[in-house]
């Protein structure tokens, strides 16, 4: 039978099948191919007891991605929460994240909840600042559900890693999305009073047979990463219009003269709250070794 990881604990897979979620391990594939499973795997399972939904992982179907952080497989897309105010979104962490992504190869979608208690100028500047990031931009209430097909529209059929500082309405969101999410993860709780105390990890929702959430933890811990500062600027997508003009090959946006990446920045082609948070990262990603 085939199924998907949807959570990885303290040495149980959970697999969600045809016929409902069975209880793994996975002992045989890690000794022959040495691979660890998670979350978000398709694998082939050897059901072991009907009765108790009990089974063993025989084999990992070949993977589309395998993500670092989160550390989850097959994701087609990042859905990135942040609210439009209350608490007022902190874009450089934003920005983060969307680099991460970028680097890791995975579209985002950047979604801002509490719509309801914004002007429709606050959205304004927020989609003006994203709106040649790459990356598609919603606005939604989780409390009048206002823009709630659209984001049900770009999950459909999708596996999709949901993240968002803490207070920004990403339970309320996902709640609305997956009805029975408390059930789900509730249900494998219970089975595993240990999980409330071993560290969490990333779960994945079904929100329908081939349509996935995955909740992914850990979001503030995105400062360090494994890049060159060099690297940086492969990952702001509005600046590869202008990339090619720059008097200098090589050329990293930041203190070159002849910088045509600058020269779109003064002309307000390029967000300058963009640019500014790619400085503040470049600084960082240059100082790093000084840790
Ligand atoms: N006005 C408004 N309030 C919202 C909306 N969505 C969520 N809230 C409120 O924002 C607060 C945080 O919502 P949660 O869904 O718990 O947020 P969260 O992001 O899951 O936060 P953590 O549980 O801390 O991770 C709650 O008081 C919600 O009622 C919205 O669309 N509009
Ligand atoms: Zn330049």
């Amino acid at each position: 039978m085939q199924g998907k990881i949807i959570r990885g604990i303290a040495g149980f897979y959970y697999v969600q099948t045809e016929s409902g979620v069975y209880e793994c391990r996975a002992k045989g594939i890690f000794r022959r191919d040495g691979i660890k499973p998670l979350v978000g795997d398709n694998v082939e399972l050897n059901v072991l007891d009907e009765t108790e939904h009990t089974g063993n992982i025989e084999k990992l179907l070949p993977r589309r991605n395998a993500l670092i952080r989160p550390a989850v497989a097959n994701i087609d897309q990042a859905l990135v929460i942040f609210a439009a105010a209350k608490p007022k979104p902190n874009l450089n962490l934003l920005d983060r994240f969307l680099v991460a992504m970028e680097k890791q190869s995975v579209k985002s979608v950047i979604c801002f909840n509490k719509q309801d208690i914004v002007e429709k100028e606050a959205c304004e500047r927020l989609r003006e600042i994203y709106e040649n990031c790459g990356c598609r931009v919603l606005f939604v209430s989780a409390l009048t559900q206002e823009g709630l097909s659209g984001v049900r529209a770009i999950l459909k059929g999708k596996t999709t890693a949901v993240a968002g500082p803490s207070g920004v309405g990403k339970s309320s969101l996902v709640n609305l999305l997956v009805p029975h999410a408390q059930m789900q993860t509730g249900a494998i709780s219970e089975k595993i009073d240990r999980g409330k105390h071993t560290t969490r990890h990333s779960e994945i929702l079904a929100v329908d047979n081939d349509t996935f959430l995955c909740d992914t933890p850990g979001f503030s811990s995105l400062s360090v990463w494994d890049m060159e500062k060099e690297e940086l600027k492969e990952y702001f997508p509005e600046f590869a219009p202008w990339q090619g003009d720059c008097r200098f090959l090589g050329c990293t946006h930041t203190h070159e003269p002849g910088c045509a990446v600058k020269a779109a920045l003064a002309e307000g082609k390029i967000s300058r709250q963009r640019y500014e948070n790619y400085l503040e990262m470049y600084d960082e990603l240059k100082n790093k070794r000084k840790y």
